[in-house]
Parts: C-alpha cells; structure tokens; sequence
C-alpha cells in the first residue's frame, strides 16, 4: 500500500482536516454552521424516540460503562498508536470521565437540547486537547467495535445504528462548539508568580496569563502542569478579572500522583502551566436586585471569593450578602485571615464559619442545620460551592426553605457526571 505508515499517516489527516477548516474558513460566508458540519457527523439524523427505546431498552448490554470504555480505548490505540500522545500516562481518570460521559448522554436522551448544549461548550474545551474533526472518525470507529465485543451475540444492526446516531449527535455539537471557538486560543500561557501553602494539602496560586484571558466573576476553567502533560483539571478562579492578568486558584490535593498534588506538592514562582478556556453559571447577572446568600465549603471558596471581588467592584447601592463559610475545623480556614479583613471593611457582608467534617451518609449536617437555624433565606438569591455533597444537601435545604431553584446557583465542579462531561473526556 502507497499509505504513509504510523504517526506519518495520522499527522497527515489532522493536517488534511486543518487545511479543510481553513478553506471554508476562508471561503466567502465564513465557517459553516453546525448543519453544514463535514467528518462523521455529516448530515446525521438526531436519535429519535425510537433510538431511545432501543437504546434503553437494551443498556443491560454495554454496561457498566467503565467496561465498554477499556477496550475502546484498546482498540482505538492498536489502530492509531499515535492517538496515545494526545492522552495523559495514567488512563484512569480518563476512563471514568468518558464512562460518565456515556451515561450523561444516556440519562438524557429527553433532553436533546440540554445535551447539545453541554457538548457545545465541550466541543470549545477539546481545542485545548488537539483534538480534530479526524480524531472523531476513529473513535467512532473503535466504539462501534468496542459495543460489539462488550454486547456480543444480541447486539444488532439496528441497535448499533442507534447508538452512532445518539454519539454523532454529540459530535456534531462538539464540532459546532470548536468552530465557534475558532477565533479564540485552545488555552492560554500563564506562568506562576506565587505559591502559598496554605495547609500542609492546600496552596494558593497567583498565575499571569500571557495574553488576556477572558471569563467571569464565578467561572473555572481547566488548568494543565507541565508535570503531567494532558492530564487537565478543573479550578475555579479566585478573584475578578484583573487589569494585570493575573488570575488566583486555590487547589486542594486529594490524593497521591494527580494534578492537585502536582500542583501543591510540585510547583513554584516562575513555572508555567497551561488555562483552558473558562466556562461556567455561577456568575452574577447585571442586576443585582436581591440580597445574596453564598455557601461555600472547603476550598469551595474560590468562585465566591471571585463574586466577592466582583460585588465590591459593583456597589452602588447593591445588596446586603450573606457568606456561610464550611470548613473542617478553624486552621481550615485557609484564607481566614483575608476574609476577616475584607468583612471588616465591607458592611453589607456577614461570614459565619460553620465548622465540622463531612457527615455520614445519610447523617445530620452542621452546614444544613445552620441553614435551618438562621434561616428567613427564600427572597434571596443562592450561590453554592464545594464538595458535591455539600452542593446536593444545600441545594435540597434551600429548596425545602422555599428557596425556587432558579434563584440557586452552583456548577457541578467535582464528581459530577456534567462536570465529567466537561473535562477532557475524549
Ligand atoms: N478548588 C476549587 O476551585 C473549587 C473546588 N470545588 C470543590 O470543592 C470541594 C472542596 O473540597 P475540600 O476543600 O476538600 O472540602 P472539604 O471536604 O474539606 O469540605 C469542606 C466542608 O464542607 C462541609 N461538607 C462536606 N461534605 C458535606 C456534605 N455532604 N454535607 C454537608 N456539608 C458537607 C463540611 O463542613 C466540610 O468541613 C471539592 O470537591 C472541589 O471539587 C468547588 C468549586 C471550586
């Protein structure tokens, strides 16, 4: 065969796929809208109800998903070894997130709308990967192969045609989100200009972004370490956007040989780390007519921290806010001390510190209880950042104190399946 070998052959393709995207870009009228979209998700009808049925129908078949999800990425490496520099050395994380991925998009086969939504800003996130319209042929290919192996003898044609409809929906909104983001760097350069450790677990993060770089009061965005390349994890940002670009993020490691480590354990003044680009609801509209309640646990703190900043930039007037603050015990307090200044200095802001460990399944919380305790919170509007438990069980107080959950906003930063959804699964 006359076909460049290897990695060659691969480059090819993805520079192939570039020059395409640069033609049209160039073409008169722009790039092409997401019905126009070229690669494997041409012209693809979306899963309809019968789709649905089918595909639920017969889960039982390719779940749990963490074992579908071990021989695609099998198989799509044994044909495209190249494909492995574009993933992180340990697998794992990766392998969950894509696991929860698949059942994000199976969970929500009545929400068309929602999904293309998620996998829009999905699509923006990938650029920072390298990931090409090329890259979603293969992978298509090595699921289609992987749901065979895992179902065997009853999968069907049909069922299969399903499936690739559901997931070309999903890549055609990938696609769609990328090309929008075209005009936009995959991430940003910012280099380390200060590393405090604030507990023995936890360091606080100065980074300058080389170029400006763009979000909102309340917004994460993923950060990469040189030290372990591909591997991306979100943070949220600390403080407001600056004139200096300067940008805060509070990390808290969770366990040995990840990102958070590496972040803590491994890196000083003068490193440099990649941004991805930063997305995110929990941010505070243009007007602001309510009193605010924020509810933070842990290093939860970052993205109110960052409303913090943004309110005192915007007062005229503003509100009366609200800040619950839960932590571990008081030398937990990682930013106590900023905080206490920043209350002295702001009368519309009261902190009350809510100490204790996480409860037990199915046990009595301190956050929740205060909740209750002070609680005349139904006028207000909510903001609430943390461990997904803690999330859940404010979300759900604030809820039965008559709080509507329009008003109660929170990013499923963490273990949450959307959240998955948003790092690099793929
Ligand atoms: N670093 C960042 O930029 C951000 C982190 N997060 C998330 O916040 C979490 C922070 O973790 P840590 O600092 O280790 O917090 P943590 O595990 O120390 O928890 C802080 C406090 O929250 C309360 N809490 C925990 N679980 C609870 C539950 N199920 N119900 C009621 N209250 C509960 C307890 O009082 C606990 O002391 C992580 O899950 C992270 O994903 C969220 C937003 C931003």
């Amino acid at each position: 065969m006359n076909t460049p070998k290897g990695n060659d052959y691969y480059a090819l393709l993805a520079r192939h796929d570039a020059m395409r995207l640069r033609r049209q870009l160039l073409a008169p009228g722009g790039p092409p809208g997401p019905a126009d979209s070229a690669g494997p998700a041409q012209a693809t009808p979306y899963c309809d109800e019968t789709d649905r049925r089918l595909i639920l129908g017969h889960l039982d078949l390719v779940t749990p998903f963490e074992e579908l999800i071990t021989p695609l990425y099998e198989v799509m490496f044994r044909r495209h070894p190249y494909l492995r520099s574009m993933f992180p050395e340990s697998m794992a994380f990766q392998r969950a997130h894509l696991a929860k991925m698949f059942q994000y998009l199976t969970d929500n086969l009545e929400r068309p709308e929602d999904v293309v939504a998620t996998f829009t800003r999905l699509g923006r996130d990938h650029r920072k990967l390298g990931v090409r319209r090329a890259h979603y042929a293969t992978f298509e290919d090595a699921l289609r192969e992987a749901l065979r192996l895992r179902a065997g003898r009853r999968w069907s044609v049909e069922l299969e045609r399903a499936w690739l409809r559901m997931l070309r929906s999903a890549v055609d909104a990938m696609v769609a989100g990328a090309d929008a983001a075209l005009t936009e760097p995959p991430y940003w350069h910012a280099t380390v200009v200060r590393h405090d450790l604030r507990r023995p677990d936890l360091a606080v993060l100065r980074v300058r972004t080389h170029e400006p770089y763009p979000y909102r009061a309340g917004q994460y965005g993923a950060l990469e370490s040189p030290l372990l390349p591909h591997a991306w994890r979100q943070y949220s940002m600390a403080c407001a956007p600056r004139a200096d670009g300067i940008v805060e993020f509070h990390v808290r490691r969770t366990g040995p040989d990840g990102v958070s480590e590496a972040l803590v354990d491994r890196t000083r003044a003068g490193d440099t780390l990649r941004l991805g680009p930063a997305t995110g609801t929990m941010t505070l509209g243009d007007e602001l007519s309510r009193d605010l309640l924020l509810v933070a646990g842990g290093s939860g703190l970052a993205p109110v921290k960052a409303l913090l900043d943004e309110l005192t930039s915007r007062r005229v007037g503003g509100p009366r806010v609200q800040l619950l603050l839960a932590a571990r015990d008081r030398g937990d307090l990682y930013d106590g001390e900023w905080l206490a200044d920043f209350e002295r200095r702001r009368p519309w802001l009261t902190v009350l510190p809510v100490l204790g460990d996480a409860p037990p399944p199915g046990g009595r919380s301190p956050l929740t209880d205060t909740l209750v305790r002070h609680g005349a919170w139904a006028d207000r509007l909510a903001y609430v950042s943390g461990p997904a438990g803690m999330v859940e069980a404010t979300v759900r107080a604030l809820r039965e104190l008559g709080v509507p959950a329009a008003r109660i906003h929170h990013d499923p930063l963490g273990s949450s399946p959307v959240s998955s959804v948003s790092a690099a699964s793929w």
